[in-house]
Order: C-alpha cells, then structure tokens, then sequence
C-alpha cells in the first residue's frame, strides 16, 4: 500500500515514511491510494475476538511490509496492555436504539488514547532501526496533548512539543501535559486558539528548511497512522451489534474531523454503516457545511465542550479529497480560499458528502441538559463532548441502531459535569494526585518565528 497526498503533488511513501512525515510537503495530508475491501466472511470472523486481536486484522493491510505480523501483533498488545477495562472499548446501552461506545478507559482518559498508545509503540520501533531523532510538535484543545506527552515520555531519539491555548484547556488536560517530568516533554501555552495552535504547526511543517533542521514529525491526525488506529474501534462496536449482518449508524462528537474519518474509512472498508452523523458544539462550522455547503469560519467560540472548539477542523480536507474524486488540484485551491475565510462546496461534492454524512449541532444549555438528564434516566455520566453526541444522535435515531462515542471520561471536565449534576466526578485512584504534582508550562505568543526559537532551545537542535 502506497499513500498520496490530498493535494497531488508530493511524494508517494509507504506506511513507515507517511507516518514518521506527518504532514505531506505540499501542505495536504496522506491516505491510501486505494482503501482495501474486507469480505463480508472476514468481518464477521471479529465477533467476539479481542480488541487487539480485531486491531490487527483490520490495520495490517495498510502497513504493508513496514512490520512484521508477529511486531507488528507485539506492539499492538503493549499499546493497550495499559487499558483500565478489559473490553478496551466497551458498548454501553442507553436507550432500546442507542448505544454509547466509551473510549475513555485509557491512561489519558480520552479516545486519543487509542492511537496515540499504538503510535508511541510504532514510532519507537522504527527510530530503534532507523536510528533517527525527532521532534514531534503537535497542536492540541486538550486531550491529543495529554495522549502523545504520556504516548511518548520518556523514549528514547523523540521530544514531544505540545502547543495549546492558553488559558483554554481544563485544568485536568493541563495538569496531564505540565506535570510529567521527563525531560522530553514540553508543554507550551501559546497565546490564541487551537485554530492558531494547529496553523502554527502547519507553518512548521511547510517551512522546509526548520523542518529537515529539527526533523519535525507530526502526531495530530494529520498524521494517517492516528486515524487508521481509530478506525478499529468502529469494526469492533459494529460487530458487536450484528455486522456484518445488521447495519449500524454512529455519531461522532467532532472538531477536527479525525475520529468521524476513521469511521468514514471503516464504511469504506466494507462495514455496513449506514449514517456517521458530525456532532458539533457551537462551533459548528461542519455542520453549517453539510447543511448548506458553505464552509466559512467565523472565530473559535470558547465552550464548555473545549476539546472541540475548532473552526479549522483539519481532516476534513481528507473527506473532501474524495467528493471531489480525488482531484488534488480542486483540494489545493479549495485550502487556499479556506486561508481567505472559507469557500463553497460544489453541488456533486456535497451530494456525495451527504450521502455518508448527515449533521446537527448542541448548544450550551442543551450540552449541560443532556448530562442531565442521560444521568437521571441511564447513570451513565457523560463528559460535554459525549453529551454533544448524545444530543445529536437523538435527533437522528431511527431503525437502525446509533452507536455515539463518548470521547472523554468526565473527570476531565469536572465543572461541566458539575454545573449539571451537582457533584464533580472523581478521576481514577491512579490519577488521584494529578493535582499535587508540580507544573512546568512555558508561555509563547503565537509567533512562528518565537516558537522556532523556543523548540531549538528546549530540545537543543
Ligand atoms: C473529548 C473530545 N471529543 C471530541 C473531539 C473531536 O474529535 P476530532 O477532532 O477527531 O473530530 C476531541 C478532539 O479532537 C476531543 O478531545
Ligand atoms: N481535540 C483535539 C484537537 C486536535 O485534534 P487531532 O485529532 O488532530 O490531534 C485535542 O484534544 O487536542
């Protein structure tokens, strides 16, 4: 398997050189030049098989000769060996339609988890043969932060730089990324918002010279390898409820358009799903977009759901890739309005994006009424993104069953939680003393040439 770039004009790699490049160098982001089919007989072969086991089944044709199956099998296990539920992902009933599929059991707390554990495994093996050194510089709301600083502190050849915006993460993601002491890690409150966060990083990936310099790597979900490890957990729900056989929609809490393109991967592949629905908050650019086709950004609104206040939402460039039949041209242009504030999606383009995609948004009221009230009538308590979904996927339930991811554990939100249930919810015995540790944070502007100066400084390149 080859992977190209959505705007056409950078170099083809393998799986290996795709992930360790992250943002390809004409500025678009990889997929596979062709998504391969899984037999209906080999879907429903998953049922009932260990996540890992289902992970490797469905990853392997993408890597190529990149590993070996029995590494390849190894590292798969180590990822998820740290995983606070046996079932890894596990499917909660809510409603006699609707199921809540949590991905929040692992050390971070969060669904990043699941592809950021099997990265710093992927990475680690390949900088070990290749002896390279990199620095991963990464954009984050919160929660891809916590996941790549504890995915990679520590090991060996990597320093992990994590960009966030001040003053707008919570104080649980924050702790998660300023308290780790290894000298590897660097968390940097920047002055701005993700949106600014994310474009500082992509400045840094299309300025060659600092990038060969550093040896930039990339785990945002620009980066393929992120969004084929989230497309496991869509195979393992559907399966559990009847897939091959049964058909299944999902709901997606979304900002950057990642987790939603895993499962539009997984459709691709071959798994019976019917809808995936984009849950936003109120920033609600993607919605306003499927809705009317245009995408305009208006300015990051902060919320209470803060992880996805996301205007410039990354991945979805890799959707529209396709609509436009995979014209990386069209793409290109498309990405230069979207500098200029936005532009318009062609009729055929958005027919065939809503023939995989339908949409809604959730207000800030209607987020704390949905932890509410899934609380009063399920017990299950939800985080403001997970409540996002929930609220979204009730407006699109139908015969076929709703699977709606909850993308955090609400301890990392516990004022959200609180405003709405009256009781904050505790993080996990092994996170109990997140709040005593120590906090090293370094300020920067958003400034590219400040933050150069800043990551040659901390990781001494
Ligand atoms: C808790 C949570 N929910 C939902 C999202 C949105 O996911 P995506 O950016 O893949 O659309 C994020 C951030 O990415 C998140 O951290
Ligand atoms: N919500 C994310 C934003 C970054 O998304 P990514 O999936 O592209 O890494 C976060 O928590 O940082």
């Amino acid at each position: 398997m080859q992977y190209i770039s959505t705007r056409g004009a950078a170099p083809t790699l393998g799986f290996d050189e795709a992930m360790m490049t992250g943002l390809a160098r004409d500025g678009g982001l990889y997929v596979p030049d062709a998504v391969p089919v899984m037999a209906e007989a080999d879907i429903a072969a998953l049922a009932g098989l260990p996540y890992e086991e289902i992970a490797f089944r469905v990853m392997r044709p993408y890597i190529g000769g990149a590993f070996k199956d029995d590494e390849f099998k190894g590292l798969i296990d180590a990822a998820y060996a740290g995983f606070g539920h046996a079932a890894r992902a596990p499917l909660v009933q809510l409603a006699p339609n609707h199921f809540l599929l949590e991905l929040f059991h692992g050390p971070t707390l969060a669904f990043k988890d699941f592809a950021m554990q099997l990265i710093g495994q992927l990475f680690q093996a390949s900088l070990a043969r290749s002896g390279r050194r990199v620095t991963i510089v990464g954009a984050t709301s919160g929660d891809t932060g916590s996941a790549a600083i504890e995915a990679f502190r520590g090991l060996a050849g990597v320093d992990v730089v994590i960009l966030y915006p001040h003053g707008r993460v919570s104080d649980v993601q924050r702790r998660q990324m300023s308290t780790p002491s290894e000298a590897n890690v660097h968390a940097i409150a920047m002055d701005g918002d993700f949106d600014d966060c994310q474009a500082r990083v992509k400045d840094m990936f299309n300025d060659f010279a600092f990038r060969d310099e550093v040896g930039l790597a990339g785990v945002n979900s620009i980066n393929w390898a992120r969004v084929l490890a989230q497309v496991v957990y869509y195979f393992s729900s559907a399966v559990a409820l009847g897939a091959p056989g049964r058909a299944v929609s999902f709901t997606v809490p979304t900002g950057n358009f990642g987790d939603i393109f895993a499962g539009y991967i997984a459709r691709q592949m071959g798994l019976p799903i019917e809808k995936l629905v984009i849950a936003t908050n109120q920033n609600d650019i993607l919605d306003r977009a499927i809705r009317s086709g245009a995408y305009v950004t208006d300015g990051v609104k902060p919320s209470i759901s803060p992880s996805m206040d996301i205007q410039v939402s990354s991945n979805f460039e890799r959707a529209l890739f396709d609509a436009y039949g995979r014209d990386g041209a069209a793409v290109a242009q498309l990405m230069a309005e979207l500098k200029a504030g936005g532009f318009h999606i062609s009729q055929g383009a958005l027919e065939t994006l809503r023939a995989t995609f339908a949409s809604g948004r959730c207000s800030e009221d209607e987020t704390t009424a949905t932890i509410t009230r899934t609380y009063a009538e399920t017990g299950e308590i939800l985080c403001p993104h997970s409540a996002v979904g929930v609220h979204v996927a009730e407006q699109h339930l139908g015969p076929t069953p709703m699977i709606t991811l909850a993308t955090a554990h609400p301890a990392k939100f516990p004022d959200a939680v609180e405003a709405a249930m009256g009781t904050r919810p505790a993080l996990p015995p092994r996170m109990a003393d997140l709040f005593d540790r120590p906090e090293r944070i370094t300020r920067a502007p958003n400034d590219l040439a400040a933050l150069q100066t800043l990551i040659r400084e901390r990781t001494g390149r």
